[in-house]
């Protein structure tokens, strides 16, 4: 892939607007060019009344997001990029569009890729898909929605284990756990994602729109107890990410190692 390759693509189809997470050399990780790009599609899906699903994918055949860029994580860079809170890859997790969104993951889903799974309103998984939050692998935490997020989407002593373990789940437990709606050969991924967009942009836009609105309410729970689990995850996380861990962690995978976590 050229190196000034975006590293997010846009695709108006129809009523469908698929947005391709475009770092395939980096497992499609997140990093700051890739969210502020993804925070500008979003915000075109939002604002176009033509658009009435959204679809995301990954770029390549084995990953649809491996999560945050922990190259650029072990250099000091900020997870959390300038901006990215309303729309970028934060936005995602923190701001659901008012319009249905679909994950078509083709490949690995780790770390953010996973938050970006349980964030989206439904999920078509690749055959060899896998699902994960491995961020306690680097000395991280999984503060874009994971850690209050999959234990409401599947039972919580299974959120508990993959959180603790950062064991990753394959695409058919995923779905007997209700993570993923439609398990898929990895060749047809995005096709029966796009026909599952075709079937809810066939549907009025308005119901729809208000159908995930109030469901949404409902499953999030109050405002209040919304904005309590951010500022809670939000505590929780400045206190992990600031830790001495965070630079190991993220080294160690860098210069492909065992991280060696400080004496606590
Ligand atoms: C202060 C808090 C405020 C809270 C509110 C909002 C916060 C907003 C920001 C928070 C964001 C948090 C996001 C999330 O919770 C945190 C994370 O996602 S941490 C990252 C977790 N992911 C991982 O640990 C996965 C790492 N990757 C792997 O384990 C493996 O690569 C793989 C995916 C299993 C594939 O393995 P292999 O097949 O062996 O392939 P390689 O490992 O050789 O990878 C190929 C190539 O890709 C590069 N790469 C892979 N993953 C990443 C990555 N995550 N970042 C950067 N680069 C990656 C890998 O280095 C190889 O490159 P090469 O070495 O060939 O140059």
């Amino acid at each position: 892939m050229p190196d000034d390759a975006p590293a997010a693509l846009v695709d108006q189809r129809g009523h469908v607007l698929v947005i391709t997470l475009n770092r395939p050399h980096a497992m499609n990780a997140v990093n700051a060019e890739l969210s502020e790009l993804v925070g500008t599609a979003l915000e075109r899906a939002e604002q176009d009344p033509e658009t009435r699903v959204v679809v995301l994918t990954g770029a390549g055949e084995r990953a649809f997001c491996a999560g945050a860029d922990l190259k650029a994580v072990s250099r000091g860079e900020s997870l959390a990029a300038p901006g990215n809170e309303q729309w970028g890859f934060a936005g995602y997790a923190r701001h659901p569009i008012s319009k249905p969104t679909i994950a078509a993951v083709n490949g690995f889903a780790l770390g953010g890729g996973t938050e970006l799974a349980l964030a989206s309103d439904l999920v078509v998984a690749a055959e060899s898909a896998k699902f994960g939050l491995p961020e306690v692998k680097r000395g991280l935490f999984a503060a874009a929605g994971g850690v209050f997020r999959l234990p409401r989407q599947i039972p919580q002593k299974i959120a508990m284990e993959m959180m603790f373990t950062g064991e990753p789940l394959d695409a058919a437990r995923a779905a007997t756990l209700g993570l993923v709606n439609h398990v898929v050969p990895d060749a047809d991924v995005l096709t029966e994602a796009l026909a599952l967009a075709e079937k809810i942009a066939a549907n009025a836009p308005l119901a729809v729109q208000a159908s995930k609105r109030v469901a949404l309410g409902i499953v999030d729970g109050a405002i209040s107890a919304e904005d309590s689990a951010w500022d809670n995850t939000r505590e929780n996380a400045v206190g992990v990410m600031t830790s001495e861990d965070v630079r190991e962690g993220t080294l160690a995978f860098v210069e492909k190692r065992a991280p060696v976590w400080q004496a606590k």
